[in-house]
Order: structure tokens, then C-alpha cells, then sequence
């Protein structure tokens, strides 16, 4: 599902009623009217329903006046409160606030200490609140009267349906600076907006709504709109069918490169997400101390010793062997708890600079390509690295707080530079592509932030690959599958102590549903 910024929306508005000639008043009173259609399927009936609507000055309150016109029409008691002067309202909003005094609606302008008595009298007694503040239009902070508006929009506990978007969260970047209103419903047009995905902005969502205003399907489908959100049903088309006839071999073979002493976990964790993900055939090469035990721990997957720096860590010798192992696979996955021993990361760079199969680069060997990321461009084979956002800041020189306030931006701009498929992970992790493209993941939540989770998707995303994905696909179908057994696991046992092992036998359960999708 493509997804639109502020901007991209701006020009579909555009071209929708200069090349289409579909006026921006009717695209006005489409927007309106499904605002109402929505509190209309909340509330079953509208007749006496008190309703009060809050509008800034711009198109987002225009939507507001349309949606006062048609609950009134339809029997609510609607109540508009404008932040902001009538004299300010211009345009299409101005047509619909005009209609809105002809049919002897009262506006009332938001001004003084008795209006905001007037204000918190009237929502105290709504049964539903409609934020029509602030829009895609908005930028910067909320402050003053709006900023007041929203605090009382929030604290009176009512139903808030917000208008496009709830009123100070970034339509871009989903930041919030102050505060944003919360709302329990979001009823967005056309496309939903970055920001309505990307916290702290998804937070204020509540339950998404994507309207029909009539926006042509052309501009709604552009493959110029270089933002997408994954959806099941997208996943569904990439992820690997399963011949009646099939044997191992045909399920492809994944390398994984992981582990050292004290982390053996991780690479357990990986070689059983590749397994969990359908892998055929899982090798975990790993170093020669830690190798008898992993034999003992994975069960299915096969083990080769490498060669030790130190006792339990990879050396510069296992650098062949790997080389040697890769031909014998489809895909390598390296990284997960190999330890930052200068000579591993020394044999992680060498891996990585003279492999040709497909690459998932993770964890560790993340830190051996800080400072020297142009490696990545020097790769025969598309990498895809796998950065949670310390690891992007080491990879990039910013802080963490940085990468989290422009998620996809920062992920673009890396996947450009470095020509690698960057997967952003955090909440709501971005697939970036080389050429501009990026995917949101919509699932996961919060209970997998704890250690493992990504030495998972990490062998998990190897077995799409093994199977026949492209790195390409198996970046996405990774981070959606991943994310739905996480919340697989999180359904069975919530989110406190749910772990990276967890996440394990929902895999399976995740792919299952999907392939199962009717859409
Ligand atoms: N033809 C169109 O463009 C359509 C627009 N629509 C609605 O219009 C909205 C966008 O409208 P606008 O571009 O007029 O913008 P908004 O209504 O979102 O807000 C713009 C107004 O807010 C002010 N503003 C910006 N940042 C502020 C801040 N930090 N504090 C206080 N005020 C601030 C601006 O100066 C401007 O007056 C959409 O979100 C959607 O609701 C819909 O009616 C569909 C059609
Ligand atoms: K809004």
C-alpha cells in the first residue's frame, strides 16, 4: 500500500483538480462527509448526539466545517469551536465555513478565558470529540490555543475522531514536539501519511481509517510515491509456495556465519530462525571452541569449526573456509554474536569484500564496517544489513536520537550510499532500497525489543532468500513475517518477558496466516 508525505499529498490534491478538474470543494466535502460516515458507524445513530468540532484555520478545519454540515443534517447537536479568527479562513474552507453561517450553524471563534469556559462545559457533555486543528499543513510545534485546544481535547476522555491526522504529530516523521492530540480513531484521505505509522506519532493514531475522497486511482497507485506500508496481503505474493514434490535441496541453503564465547545464543537464534523460515539445509560455522557444543544444541542444522583468534572467537584464517562453504550455498548471514575481536572483525570485512552469494550482514559484522562502509559498495552480491538504530548511528555518526526523529529519511539516504538494502530496525522498522524505495512494517510490538529478536530475522530473512527470494523480497516478507510472530507470541503471553525463543514456533504460525490471507 503506497504511503504519502505531506508534499506527495499536496500534489495528488493538485493534480486531482488541475488535471482532473475534480474541484478541491468536493474533494473538501468528500473528506467531510467520511468523517461523518465514520462517527456514524461509532456512535450507530447521530440523532441527539452532542458533537463538538474543533477547527484550525486551514483545510484540515474546512474538513471540519463539512463534517458539522452533515451531523447537523443528520441530527446531532454539533458544536464548532474555530481556533483562530473567521477572517483567517480563506479558500475552500472559507466556501464551506459560509455555507455553514447561511444554514445558521454557530462558529464560534476561540478567544478569551470565557470561550475555553464555553469550551470545556461542551466537551464535557459530547459524546464524541472531531480534531480538525491541524492537518498535513502543520509544522513545528503546537503552541498557545491550539496547544490548549489539544489539552482539553485530551483530557475531557471522550471518543476523538481526528481529521487526517491527529493534530501535532509530523505527517512526515510522525515526531511530536509539545504535544499532539490523541485520538481514537484517525480517519486519513486518500493515503495514509508517514507519520501516522512512525512513533511517537503512530501512539496518537488509535484505529486507522483510510477514506475514499475520490482522488483519481492513477495518482493514488503512482510509482512515483516511493513509500509503501507492508501489507499481509503484499507479503502473501513473495512469500515461497512449497512444491507437493519438494525435498530438501529445493528449499535452498543458507550459510550462517555467528556465535562466539558467551554468545552462542545468538547464533542459535539465527540458525533457528532460517529453520523456522523454511530453510532447507542451515549450516552454522562457527569457532572451533564453541563448535561440539552447538552440536549439541542445534539439532537440525549442521555445524563447521572455524579457525580461533582467541579461545570461542572466529580468526583471520576461517576467512577461506568461508569462502570455500559459501559456493556451497545460497545465501550468508553473518554477524550475530561473533564478538569484536580486532581479528574477527578483521575476517568479517575480508568475508564480506570477497563473498558473491546474496548477504545478510548483522550485529557484529555491522561493527567491523563502522568507519569503512564503503565496503558494502564493493560487494559483488546486494547485502542487506540488518542496523538496529545504535548500530546505524555507528554506521552513520549520528546519535540514536537523531536516526529515530527521521527514521526513513535516514534509511533512504544510507541505502543510497552504501548500495545495500538497509532494514532500519526499531519500532516500526523501514526496508530502505538503493533506488529510493522504502517499506514500513506496520507489525511487531513492543515486548521484542529484548536480546535475539533480531538474530532471528536475521537467519529468518537468509531462509526467504534460500528459497528463492530476492534479496529484495525477502528484506520485506522478513521484517512483516518476523513481526507477526512476534505478535503471535505476544497474543499467547503478552509483552512482558516474552522472548527471542518465543518468537521461534510463532514463525511458522505467521507464514501459515499469510498464505492463508483471502486478500
Ligand atoms: N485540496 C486539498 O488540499 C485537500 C485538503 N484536505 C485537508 O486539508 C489538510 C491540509 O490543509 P492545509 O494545507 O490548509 O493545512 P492545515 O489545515 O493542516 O493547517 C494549515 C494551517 O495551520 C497553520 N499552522 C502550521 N503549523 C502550525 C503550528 N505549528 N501551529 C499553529 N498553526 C500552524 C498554517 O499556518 C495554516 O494556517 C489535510 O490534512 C486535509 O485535512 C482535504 O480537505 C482534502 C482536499
Ligand atoms: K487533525
Amino acid at each position: 500500500m503506497k504511503v504519502a508525505t505531506a508534499r506527495e499529498m499536496r500534489e495528488i490534491d493538485r493534480k486531482t483538480i488541475e488535471e482532473y478538474g475534480i474541484p478541491g470543494v468536493v474533494l473538501m466535502e468528500n473528506a467531510g462527509m467520511q468523517v461523518v460516515n465514520c462517527i456514524e458507524n461509532i456512535l450507530e445513530s447521530l440523532v441527539e448526539q452532542k458533537i463538538c468540532i474543533f477547527a484550525g484555520t486551514g483545510n484540515n478545519g474546512g474538513d471540519g466545517y463539512v463534517a458539522a454540515r452533515h451531523l447537523y443534517n443528520r441530527g446531532a447537536n454539533v458544536k464548532v469551536f474555530l481556533i483562530g479568527e473567521k477572517e483567517a479562513v480563506s479558500g475552500d474552507a472559507r466556501l464551506h465555513l459560509d455555507i455553514l453561517s447561511r444554514m445558521g450553524i454557530n462558529v464560534q471563534e476561540v478567544a478569551g478565558e470565557r470561550d475555553w469556559n464555553k469550551v470545556k462545559i461542551a466537551t464535557a457533555f459530547a459524546a464524541c470529540l472531531v480534531d480538525g486543528l491541524l492537518g498535513t499543513g502543520f509544522r513545528g510545534e503546537m503552541t498557545g490555543a491550539m496547544a490548549t485546544a489539544a489539552g482539553i481535547i485530551n483530557g475531557a476522555g471522550k471518543t476523538v475522531v481526528s481529521i487526517d491526522i491527529p493534530s501535532g504529530v509530523d505527517a512526515d516523521t510522525g515526531q511530536v514536539r509539545s504535544l499532539a492530540v490523541c485520538a481514537t480513531y484517525t480517519v486519513t484521505f486518500g493515503l495514509p501519511k508517514p507519520g501516522l505509522f512512525l512513533y511517537p506519532g503512530a501512539s496518537h493514531v488509535g484505529e486507522m481509517v483510510i477514506a475514499d475522497i475520490g482522488i483519481p486511482k492513477p495518482l493514488l497507485n503512482d510509482t512515483q510515491l516511493r513509500q509503501n506500508a507492508i501489507t499481509a496481503g503484499g507479503v502473501k505474493k513473495l512469500l515461497p509456495q512449497r512444491r507437493p514434490d519438494a525435498h530438501k535441496g529445493m528449499s535452498g541453503r543458507v550459510l550462517l556465519v555467528a556465535g562466539s564465547e558467551g554468545f552462542t545464543g545468538a547464533a542459535f537464534l539465527a540458525a533457528s530462525g532460517s529453520l523456522r523460515g523454511g530453510a532447507g539445509l542451515v549450516t552454522l560455522a562457527i569457532a572451533a571452541g564453541l563448535h561440539d557444543i552447538m552440536e549439541i544444541k542445534l539439532t537440525e542444522v549442521m555445524t563447521r569449526p572455524l579457525p580461533e583468534a582467541d579461545r570461542g572467537t572466529m580468526g583471520r584464517e576461517a576467512v577461506p573456509s568461508v569462502g570455500a562453504w559459501e559456493f556451497e550455498n545460497d545465501v550468508l548471514a553473518i554477524g550475530p554474536g561473533l564478538g569484536r575481536h580486532t581479528d574477527t572483525l578483521q575476517a568479517v570485512r575480508e568475508i564480506i569484500g570477497a563473498a558473491e552469494k546474496p548477504l545478510v550482514i548483522d550485529a557484529d559484522a555491522l561493527t567491523a564496517l563502522a568507519g569503512q562502509v564503503e565496503l558494502l559498495t564493493e560487494t559483488k552480491a546486494l547485502s542487506i544489513i540488518t542496523p538496529h538504530p545504535g548500530e546505524m548511528a555507528r554506521l552513520t555518526g549520528l546519535t540514536v536520537e537523531e536516526i529515530n526523529q527521521d527514521r526513513i529519511d535516514i534509511a533512504r539516504r544510507s541505502s543510497q550510499k552504501w548500495e545495500s538494502i538497509v532494514v532500519l530496525k526499531g519500532a516500526r522498522t523501514i526496508v530502505a532500497f538503493p533506488d529510493g524505495e522504502i517499506y514500513i512494517n506496520p507489525t511487531g510490538n513492543a515486548g521484542m525489543a529484548t536480546g535475539g529478536t533480531g538474530d532471528v530475522l536475521t537467519g529468518l530473512i537468509a531462509a526467504l532468500i534460500a528459497q528463492g527470494l530476492s534479496s529484495h523480497d525477502a528484506a520485506i516478507a522478513g521484517v512483516y513475517v518476523h513481526g507477526m510472530a512476534g505478535d503471535i507470541a505476544a497474543r499467547r503471553m503478552g509483552l512482558i518477558g516474552l522472548t527471542a525463543a518465543d518468537l521461534l514456533p510463532a514463525i511458522p504460525v505467521a507464514i501459515d496466516a499469510i498464505q492463508n490471507e483471502t486478500k
